[in-house]
């Protein structure tokens, strides 16, 4: 196939935008996925002559456009997506239809009140017969007046645990006619005559959801740096209590378990960045790949995006809160700014794709991988899934003296995924043999295919740090990165310890040994805590946080924002007057009595 006209590759800009929507998103951007889904399925999912429509206009903004694929009754189940797009032959139209109230549109971002197109999942039907779920680039409002345009009903869906300033929206079509052409038609086809043809690979279609996890990763290790950059710089002029009695108070960063409650979160948050660059690029070569024909990656990429999002989310999530938790009082006041981006960040636990569903997708992968080994098939040489088909080292030997590039504590990583991979296949394998259908033992097995999936984007998250910091060629701050790598590996070990220690493998006197790496590393990054951070150079407007002024001058600016709030406008409000004062002149009166 000659070489496909390469599309304007807005990729890193868009990974970009991305990254700095979880800022704007922070602050609710009504082109969140305009930039972040539209543009990527226009990209990926236009033909030629669609793209030269609608890509400069979509760049140009002049239209907004959101993705709506979930709707009320589905969000994970896409075979099961009700609302239907039916082709009429007659006027080259389709007929988009929401046949129940299940098949109602919900939860796509910026639908309710900002976008006037959409990128519509809807269930493809052609001469009788249904192909599944296709995008549909569809107009929802009039571009002059934005009033939704005829047989069309679309809202806000009211408050949310967080992004409240985004307007997630929901969408019902009754009946609604769009242009044959307004079908994305660079995979799949529906010819004027009704005909269709299919994609070279039925998930081409779902491309834009694998950008968003491509580019959650990176957006999870924003999330983590700018919470540790809060609750580090929070800690170090917060003083609390004695070490040495008699010596004066002391910031609370020097207390070793504040340490423990924030600097791994430091450490994750460079690991998840680290990855995070790496599945950005697997996605733009993979997309570049689909344009020239090439679709061998496209399972690669499913599987280790769907892994590395479900667990960097889920790792953010528990992130923020030690964060916010290590920052006591003033941690749980709005102006510490964790409330909002912990609400942000937490949403990714469930956008793009539920962290469960997500891990048991790179599970189907593994479990492919580990029906090749059980059959004595040698690897693909593909570095990413390679190391379970070795045979690593029968003992942990991360206490060996000299452990070069982490080598050791590497392999007992690789050991873990390895055995849980090929024990979780192995009991699959007899379920059926027990005569259980394979959905059945599937479902019998999810917990520990979750583990699996888990013990393989550890390793990969961890071999891609190792490899990234032996990168760096300025010592001094690879000495210090490289602190944090100690950090983030022994962490990891004591975190997956169960699993280690489970056959054997690691002994409990490994096991101290880890721990006190641990403390070792704690010991080394305190005194570079503060300016590690600052390197990160947040601005304070970004961390919306008095807790994280970059000046430190929490105090005087926390009787500020207090005294700025509304409540605060003037001294006594009308209702005391109306009610607590009355009710306590009330009191006194019967008092007397
Ligand atoms: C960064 C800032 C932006 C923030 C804004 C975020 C706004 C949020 C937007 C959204 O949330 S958009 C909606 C997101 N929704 C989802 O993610 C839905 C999740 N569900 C699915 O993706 C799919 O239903 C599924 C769970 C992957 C199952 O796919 P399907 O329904 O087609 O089932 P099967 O027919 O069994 O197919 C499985 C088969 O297909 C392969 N596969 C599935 N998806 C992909 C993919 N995207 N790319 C490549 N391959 C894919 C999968 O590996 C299986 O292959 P085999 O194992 O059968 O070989
Ligand atoms: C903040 C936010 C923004 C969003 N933005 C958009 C958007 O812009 N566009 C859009 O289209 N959608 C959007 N969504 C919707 C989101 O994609 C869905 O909520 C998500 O895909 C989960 O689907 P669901 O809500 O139907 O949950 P369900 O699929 O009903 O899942 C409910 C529970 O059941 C479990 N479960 C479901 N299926 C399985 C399975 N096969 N195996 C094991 N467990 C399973 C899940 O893990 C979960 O615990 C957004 C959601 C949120 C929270």
């Amino acid at each position: 196939m000659e070489h496909a006209p390469k599309a304007i590759d807005v990729t890193n800009d868009v990974e970009m935008r991305t990254f700095n929507f979880f800022t704007m998103g922070i602050d609710g951007h009504p082109l969140g996925l305009h930039l972040d889904m539209a543009i990527p399925t226009i990209l990926n999912n236009a033909d030629e002559e669609q793209q030269k429509d609608w890509l400069p206009k979509a760049a140009n903004r002049e239209f907004i456009a959101t993705y709506a694929q979930t709707e009320m009754g589905h969000g994970t189940n896409l075979k099961k997506l009700e609302t239907t797009a039916t082709y009429d032959p007659k006027t080259q139209e389709f007929v988009l239809n929401s046949p129940t109230i299940t098949s109602t549109k919900w939860w796509p971002g910026n639908l309710g009140k900002s976008s006037n197109y959409a990128v519509v999942m809807a269930q493809l039907y052609t001469q009788g017969k249904c192909h599944g779920a296709h995008p549909f680039f569809v107009q929802l409002r009039d571009l002059n007046t934005h009033k939704p345009l005829k047989g069309i009903t679309v809202g806000d869906i009211g408050p949310k645990f967080g992004m409240n300033t985004v307007d997630n929206g929901f969408l019902q079509f009754d009946h609604v006619r769009t242009p044959r052409r307004s079908m994305f038609m660079k995979h799949a086809k529906v010819l004027p005559d009704g005909r269709y043809v299919p994609p070279v690979h039925d998930k081409l279609n779902y491309s834009a959801m694998v950008f968003i996890r491509a580019a959650i990763v990176s957006g999870m290790a924003y999330h983590l740096l700018v919470t540790s950059t809060i609750a580090v710089r929070y800690s170090a002029i917060r003083r609390q209590g004695e070490i040495t009695p008699g010596a004066g108070e002391v910031k609370v960063l020097d207390y070793q378990t504040q340490q423990h409650r924030i600097f791994p979160q430091l450490a994750r948050g460079l690991a998840f960045r680290l990855s995070g660059q790496y599945i950005m690029k697997l996605y733009t070569q993979t997309m570049d790949d689909i344009r020239n024909g090439d679709i061998s990656a496209v399972p690669d990429l499913h599987a280790l995006s769907c892994g590395l999002k479900a667990v960097t989310t889920h790792h953010a999530a528990l992130g923020l809160e030690q964060c916010r938790m290590a920052c006591g009082g003033h941690g749980y006041s709005q102006a510490s700014g964790f409330p909002l981006h912990y609400s942000v960040a937490v949403g990714a636990c469930t956008y793009e794709g539920e962290n469960m569903v997500m891990l048991l997708q790179t599970a189907r992968h593994l479990m492919k991988i580990a029906k090749a080994i059980r059959a004595g098939q040698s690897p693909k040489s593909n570095k990413i899934v390679d190391y379970l088909f070795h045979k690593g080292p029968p003992k942990c030997l991360i206490d060996q003296a000299y452990d070069t590039n982490y080598r050791n504590v590497l392999e007992s990583f690789e050991h873990l995924a390895r055995r849980q991979t090929l024990e979780v296949y192995d009991k699959l394998v007899q379920l059926q043999q027990q005569g259980r259908n394979y959905e059945q033992a599937w479902n019998d097995c999810a917990v520990e295919l979750c583990k699996a999936t888990r013990a393989h984007v550890r390793t990969f998250l961890a071999r891609t740090f190792v490899e990234e910091i032996d990168k760096i060629s300025d010592l001094s701050i690879k000495s210090v990165l490289q602190d944090l790598l100690q950090l983030y590996l022994y962490y990891e070990v004591t975190e997956c310890a169960t699993g280690l220690l489970e056959d054997g493998f690691m002994t409990g006197q490994q096991h101290k040994y880890a721990k006190k790496k641990i403390y070792e590393a704690l010991e080394k990054i305190r005194p570079n805590a503060v300016s590690i951070v600052d390197s990160f150079d947040f601005q304070d407007r970004e961390l919306h946080s008095v807790l994280g002024r970059r000046d430190g001058n929490v105090y005087e600016n926390l009787l500020k924002w207090a005294q700025s709030s509304p409540l605060n406008k003037t001294d006594v409000l009308p209702f005391h007057h109306k009610y607590l004062g009355k009710m306590m002149e009330e009191a006194r009166q019967r008092s007397k009595i």
